[in-house]
């Protein structure tokens, strides 16, 4: 019998004194509270996943080697399976190491390097070309590292070099119900070899990236697990008998796979992460009694506890009084740490400056975005004077179509709901509700309404939210052709006319604040569009 544990834990980028002190400390837990044969720690556990651009900083490398070296010297009476960068001549690699009674037994490195979507692997480092496989209380273990599981080689070769079992070191970033894709993963692997295979994933939040845990396995009668917990740390156990191919799960709590509650807590975790691990304690935004800063204050409450979250309502004379109700409504309900700022006398004095070089010109979305600037302005004051990260509210429809105003709504550190369509905000919030309140019921029933002109609504400007939302998932997240998106039955007017919006405002987006990743395609690392370009799916230069 094989006792393994799996350390699904949250390595710091670039950290690698925290690491390597968490290390020995799994390293401990493992050997002396739960006596396993063997530790598993996930992809690049000694730097964090994704290390980007340091690698190729030959201190940083240097720096790798030698913490490599000196938990290599410590580790005694267990085994362990880590993750590292590793230098040989000019070319790196994306490697794990097992280490054994002070010892190197053997380093195997990734296969196949991926370069699609948010990752970048081949810029940094060459594929290895060699199966690693050791044996351990009886068993041969052959290793893989994250995207080698996704493909057939690497996990044949290591049958064809004797494993009985496979162990795959994973820095796996969330998108939705991404546990049903590698559980599919899992099971081609299984039917190719025949093998068990256990899949270790790391948890917590890297600037876009939100990697969720998750952890899963699959026995060689092809049985699988429940994903392990979600978005938590878990010092996972199992043992594996080589006779029968079976696991016994020792400690393999369930972790929940639901969508929408999978989606809170993957927005939380990656929110909670970036103010946590940037140093922040607390966070400022504009609440405006509508349903995107609703959201964004749910979320940081939950984030970060109500005493840590500073909403500011800044009203204007276009700010109803059903907002103001709803915002202080929502901070009573929530618990959460106020001002009332008007802006109306910055938007004064702004105009009275702008009224002679603006004389014999009409009021347009000019005046609208001066507002959302006063707003802007007065939150990066409150950040700078008490150290609040600032948050931008808007939501996945608007940074599409530029339907926010750049250094206005769209000012701050972070945007955690950037990701999230304008109906999924709508369904986030009913969810959260059903858990206690947190959102008043008037603000998910009202119209959206930037209130920036008088009787103004989203619905002036944009289509509806339903159809807008269908054709950002098709256009943006899917990539599908305008022809296509026409013969799925929406008017082909409105597809191009969205289409050219979503292509004219990738300027702003370039300027906005990262945000967690939840779908398969965000803003950001994942769709890389030239700002300047001449290309118009609308019908334009390009056709
Ligand atoms: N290619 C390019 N590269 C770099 N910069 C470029 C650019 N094209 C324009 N610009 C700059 O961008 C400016 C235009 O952008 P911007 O100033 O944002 O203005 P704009 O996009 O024209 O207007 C913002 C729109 O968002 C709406 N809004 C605002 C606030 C909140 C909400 C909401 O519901 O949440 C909606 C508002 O009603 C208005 O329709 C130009 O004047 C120019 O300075
Ligand atoms: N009166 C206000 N007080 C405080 N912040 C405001 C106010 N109006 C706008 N803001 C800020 O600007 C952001 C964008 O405004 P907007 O009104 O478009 O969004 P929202 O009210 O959150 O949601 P919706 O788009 O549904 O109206 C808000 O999320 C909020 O952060
Ligand atoms: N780090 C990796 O190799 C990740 C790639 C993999 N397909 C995943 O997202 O799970």
């Amino acid at each position: 019998m094989l006792k393994i544990a799996l350390a699904q834990a949250d390595f710091q980028v670039g950290h690698i004194t925290a690491n390597h002190d968490r290390i020995l400390k799994l390293i401990r837990q493992a050997r002396d509270e739960q006596g396993v044969d063997l530790l598993v720690l996930p992809e690049l556990a000694l730097t964090g996943y994704p290390p980007e651009d340091l690698v190729l900083r030959s201190g940083f490398m240097r720096r790798t080697e030698e913490t490599l070296a000196d938990i290599t010297d410590q580790v005694r009476g267990i085994d362990v399976i880590i993750g590292h960068p590793r230098r040989h001549g000019e070319q790196r690699y994306n490697s794990v190491s097992w280490l054994r009674d002070g010892q190197v037994l053997g380093t195997y490195d990734k296969w196949d390097l991926p370069n699609y979507a948010v990752f970048d692997e081949r810029r940094y480092f060459v594929p290895g070309t060699e199966p690693l496989v050791i044996e351990v209380a009886g068993v041969r273990v052959g290793v893989l590292i994250c995207e080698d599981t996704w493909t057939p080689e690497a996990a044949r070769a290591a049958r064809e070099a004797g494993a009985q079992l496979l162990v795959s070191a994973n820095a796996s970033p969330y998108y939705r119900r991404k546990h049903l894709d590698r559980a599919e993963v899992l099971k081609s692997r299984h039917a190719e070899t025949g093998l068990a295979l256990i899949y270790l994933n790391c948890v917590g939040g890297q600037d876009e990236l939100v990697f969720d845990g998750h952890s899963l396995a699959i026995d060689a009668t092809g049985r699988l697990s429940e994903p392990a917990p979600l978005c938590e740390e878990a010092l996972l156990r199992v043992d594996f008998d080589p006779d029968t191919g079976a696991f016994g799960y020792r400690d393999w709590p369930a972790g929940q796979t639901e969508d929408l509650p999978v989606i809170y807590a993957v927005l939380k975790r990656g929110l909670a992460d970036y103010v946590r691990k940037n140093k922040f304690s607390s966070v400022v935004f504009g609440l405006s009694g509508g349903i995107d800063s609703a959201l964004t204050a749910a979320l940081a409450a939950d984030a970060l506890g109500p005493d840590n979250v500073l909403a500011v309502m800044l009203p204007s004379r276009h700010t109803s009084e059903l907002s103001l109700i709803l915002a202080s409504e929502q901070i009573n309900c929530l618990g959460l740490k106020f001002h009332n700022l008007s802006i109306e006398p910055i938007y004064q004095a702004m105009t009275t400056q702008l009224a002679e070089p603006f004389a014999g010109r009409p009021e347009n979305f000019t005046e609208e975005n001066l507002q959302a600037r006063a707003r802007g302005n007065l939150i990066m004051a409150l950040s700078n004077k008490f150290g609040h990260l600032p948050l931008a509210t808007g939501n996945k429809s608007e940074l599409a179509t530029g339907y926010s105003t750049i250094y206005g709504d769209m000012c701050g550190g972070f945007s955690p709901i950037k990701d999230v369509l304008k109906t999924l905000v709508y369904e986030l919030a009913e969810w959260r509700n059903r858990q206690g309140e947190a959102i008043p019921q008037g603000v998910i029933e009202r119209p959206p309404s930037a209130e920036l002109a008088p009787d103004q609504l989203d619905q002036d400007k944009l289509p509806p939210y339903v159809v807008l939302d269908e054709i950002i998932s098709r256009y943006v997240e899917r990539d599908e052709p305008i022809s296509e998106i026409v013969a799925a039955g929406i008017d082909e007017a409105t597809v191009r006319r969205v289409a050219g919006m979503v292509l004219a405002a990738e300027y702003k987006r370039r300027q906005g604040a990262p945000g967690p990743r939840i779908t398969r395609k965000a803003f950001g690392r994942d769709r890389r569009y030239p700002i300047t370009s001449g290309w118009r799916d609308s019908g334009g230069l390009g056709g």
